[in-house]
């Protein structure tokens, strides 16, 4: 029997699928799944998404999904990500009044008329979606077709995972089928499902029926499948992590974990033009350092706000050399010197694809270049989070 109390595999909807991040978190959580539909309209991002899942659907456009399709699709949970430029400062904030917001509103509006709307769902987005009207006429419909639902805003930093990418989450659940989590209207800042890493025979111990258990390190209700899927996702990258913990949020990863070993660093150097003018707004890390920015689809194009840029230098250290660098004037050419010795690299597209916590066997086509790669990588999700908020609306 699933986590969900079905015995059939579930019918996964899966909208705006991008390069298959929500198909990717679904195989991941171990649920029984089948996917019974698949849109999205980027040809680089459905290049990648059939590299990984041969024989799926070509593009489709949601404002072209009927309500007679979507009766016929049936399914149990629609898992989306909708365009967020809507809803950032750089994509000016508009909102409904976007156009890029129009297929929501469509699809809003079809499970508003369904008769048998989705037992489940999962919508992901940037934070700042909260403030939305778009939003706000999602709640409207959830209301009117009886869901209970919460709110989320979460990084995976919450889980250890030493890269930001703050994002909304809404799961969403018809009454009928109980949340194993206490909801309430306030968007939860943090998952409110223990996180630690219980002792081996704790984890054995077995679990009453009837009752909720509780952990005795933090005190927040134990989801069995999510303890499973965190100390499989961390005893992968690190054996040691095997201890009991207070929270994943504390273990902070370095990156040096996630890095590639024996890569041509040369096509990921950062050019003397970007050095020269960007070197005072770059945001550098090193192999050791517990964090990085989110990366965003113009990294490796832009570089302010778009994600961080590696040290390649381990003896060099960087305030030294920025020190260094104040002293000297504007057009000296020795500052474009002091600054190639710290030899920054960008992250390649396999330790992002890492960092957001994509598993081994995903991979990208051969074709695809570096900007495509970070550019469908910059419009995906973190699975790690979106597997384990699966699991928590899937669990009874
Ligand atoms: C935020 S991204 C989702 C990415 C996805 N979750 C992933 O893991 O790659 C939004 C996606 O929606 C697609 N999209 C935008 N409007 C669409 C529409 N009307 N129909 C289908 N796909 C659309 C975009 O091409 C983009 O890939």
């Amino acid at each position: 029997m699933q986590a969900n109390g079905m015995q059939q595999p579930l019918r996964i909807l899966e909208l705006y699928s991008g390069i298959g991040g929500m198909r990717v978190a679904a195989k991941e959580s171990g649920l029984q799944f089948d996917i019974v539909g698949s849109y999205e309209i980027n040809t680089t991002a459905l290049e990648v998404y059939q590299h990984n899942f041969p024989k799926t659907p070509k593009a489709y456009n949601i404002m072209g999904l009927t309500l007679d399709h979507l009766e016929s699709l049936s399914p149990d949970v629609i898992m989306m990500s909708p365009p967020c430029q809507p809803f950032t400062r750089q994509g000016l904030k508009r909102d409904v009044e976007d156009t890029r917001t129009s297929s929501l509103l469509h699809l809003i509006s079809l499970l508003e008329k369904l008769s048998h709307p989705p037992k489940m769902i999962l919508l992901e987005n940037v934070a700042g979606f909260e403030k939305s009207l778009a939003r706000e006429q999602l709640m409207e419909m959830l209301r009117s077709k009886n869901y209970v639902w919460q709110e989320f805003l979460l990084s995976p930093t919450e889980f250890g995972i030493p890269n930001s990418r703050l994002r909304y989450y809404l799961l969403a659940k018809q009454q009928l089928y109980p949340f194993c989590l206490d909801v309430s209207n306030e968007i939860k800042e943090e998952l409110t499902a223990c996180l630690c890493i219980r002792r081996e025979r704790d984890i054995q111990a077995p679990v009453l029926p009837d009752a909720r258990e509780i952990c005795a390190n933090c005190g927040k209700p134990v989801i069995n499948s999510l303890q499973n899927l965190l100390r499989d996702f961390h005893g992968n990258i690190n054996n040691e992590l095997h201890q009991p913990r207070k929270s994943y949020s504390d273990l902070s990863l370095s990156l040096s974990s996630f890095m590639e070993s024996d890569i041509n660093v040369e096509p990921y150097l950062l050019k003397d033009k970007v050095l020269s003018k960007y070197c005072m707004i770059l945001d550098i890390v090193d192999r050791e350092s517990k964090r990085s920015c989110c990366f965003t689809k113009g990294y490796g194009h832009y570089v302010e706000g778009t994600g961080s840029v590696i040290k390649g230098n381990s003896d060099l250290d960087v305030d030294e050399v920025y020190n260094k660098l104040s002293r000297l004037e504007l057009g000296d050419p020795k500052r474009l010197d002091l600054l190639k010795q710290l030899k920054f690299r960008y992250f390649t597209a396999s330790e992002i694809l890492r960092l957001m916590c994509f598993p081994k066997w995903f991979s990208f086509p051969p074709s695809l270049t570096m900007k495509q790669k970070y550019r469908v990588l910059g419009n995906s999700i973190n699975i790690l989070v979106v597997t384990s908020l699966l699991l928590i609306l899937c669990e009874r």
